[in-house]
């Protein structure tokens, strides 16, 4: 049991800031991913935690003891590299005992420990393979091994799926939580793909240029994101910009959503999940419903897209499910009746289009 503790660490490369005044925490037994577009500074913050970057200021904890300043080897992270980066002229045993050795353990303690690391990841009978002899899958295995073997404080992952083709990735996804479940490991995850983070964080971390812009679980960054970038990064499909009327409407191009928009200021913009957007007679009790053109319809199976052109020009997408004997005809050049809750309306600051 373990937990991390980060404040105001900052990373400067010149008049640059990779990581800029970021403060975190990571509970006993939590798994906190770091999300965020390229360039962000994620992997450079979860470098720094290893000891890998020399950070410019601030501190990093771990169980309490100020570890800012010690080598990688003196702070009992384990940490599993994009590409894995195992030793292709060392066995899978090797390349396990590879971090045992650095910490000067040896003989046979080190031979139990390595046994059972990878049985762990079940590669109790892979030891004496050399990691080209090795499919993808069990490469990451063999690097999670190679990690675990320390009994790391906390658990670093470095886009851990990202060399996996799409099939795989969310079933090793799925063992690799529950791995760090069972041994109850304090871990930290970068990933750039919001569904991968979706599946496997209880708490998600969102990241903008060094610093972080919101934190929470996966449903409070979904349903509440606190501006369009956050909105826009977990899957938010539909924004369209407006002004707040002193009747409490959101006025876009030609249409009035009715939403919650107390003490807001009067430019924003809405963002409303295509899931909340309903089509056909039922849209029409709705307290926000409207007629519009079908512009585009995109199969895909079980539901279907469908992109709608506004009366003023703004588009929204609905995801309409497709079931066995639904009486609505979608086609494109009709005009349909659409519609959502006010609650479903969210206003947000825009801050894709203005400084930040
Ligand atoms: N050694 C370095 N010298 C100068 N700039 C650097 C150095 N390392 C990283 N950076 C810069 O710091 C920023 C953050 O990089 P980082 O690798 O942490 O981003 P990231 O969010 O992990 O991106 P990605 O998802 O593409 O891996 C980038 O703009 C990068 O160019």
């Amino acid at each position: 049991m373990a937990d991390l503790n980060i404040r105001n660490l900052q990373k400067d490369y010149g008049d640059f800031s990779a990581v800029d005044g970021v403060s975190l925490t990571a509970g006993a037994s939590e798994l906190v991913a770091l999300l965020g577009p390229s360039g962000c500074g994620k992997t450079t913050l979860l470098r720094s935690i290893a000891g890998f970057v020399p950070v410019t200021a601030g501190q990093i904890e771990i169980n309490g003891k100020d570890v800012t300043r010690l080598a990688p080897n003196k702070r009992n992270t384990g940490m599993v590299f994009q590409n894995y980066a195992l030793f292709p002229h060392l066995t899978v045993e090797k390349n396990v005992g590879f971090g045992l050795e650095m910490r000067g353990i040896s003989g046979a303690e080190a031979d139990k420990r390595i046994a059972e690391a990878l049985e762990l990841v079940s590669l109790g009978a892979y030891g004496h393979r050399y990691p080209k002899e090795l499919s993808g899958g069990q490469q990451q295995r063999v690097a999670v091994a190679r990690a675990l073997v320390v009994n790391p404080d906390v658990f670093l992952l470095d886009e851990p799926l990202s060399n996996l083709d799409a099939k795989l990735r969310q079933s090793v996804g799925m063992q690799l939580r529950d791995l760090q479940k069972s041994l109850g490991l304090t871990t930290v995850f970068v990933t750039h793909d919001q569904k991968e983070a979706l599946m496997m964080a209880d708490r998600l971390v969102i990241m903008r240029a060094g610093k972080i812009v919101q934190e929470g679980s996966a449903e409070e960054l979904y349903d509440a994101p606190a501006s369009y970038f956050v909105a826009d990064f977990l899957g938010h499909s539909n924004v369209v910009s407006g002004k707040v009327t002193p009747e409490g409407f959101l006025s876009t191009g030609g249409t009035m959503f009715r939403c919650d928009s107390a003490g807001m200021p009067a430019d924003r913009v809405m963002t409303l999940r295509p899931e909340n957007l309903i089509l056909g007679p039922a849209a029409v009790a709705l307290p926000n419903s409207f007629e519009a053109r079908i512009q585009s319809i995109t199969y895909l199976g079980a539901q279907s897209e469908v992109t709608l052109s506004l009366p003023g020009g703004d588009q929204l997408t609905a995801t309409h499910q497709n079931r066995t004997g639904d009486s609505l005809t979608l086609r494109v050049g009709d005009m349909i009746s659409a519609g959502c809750l006010p609650e479903a309306v969210r206003l947000l600051v825009d801050d894709m289009t203005t400084a930040h």
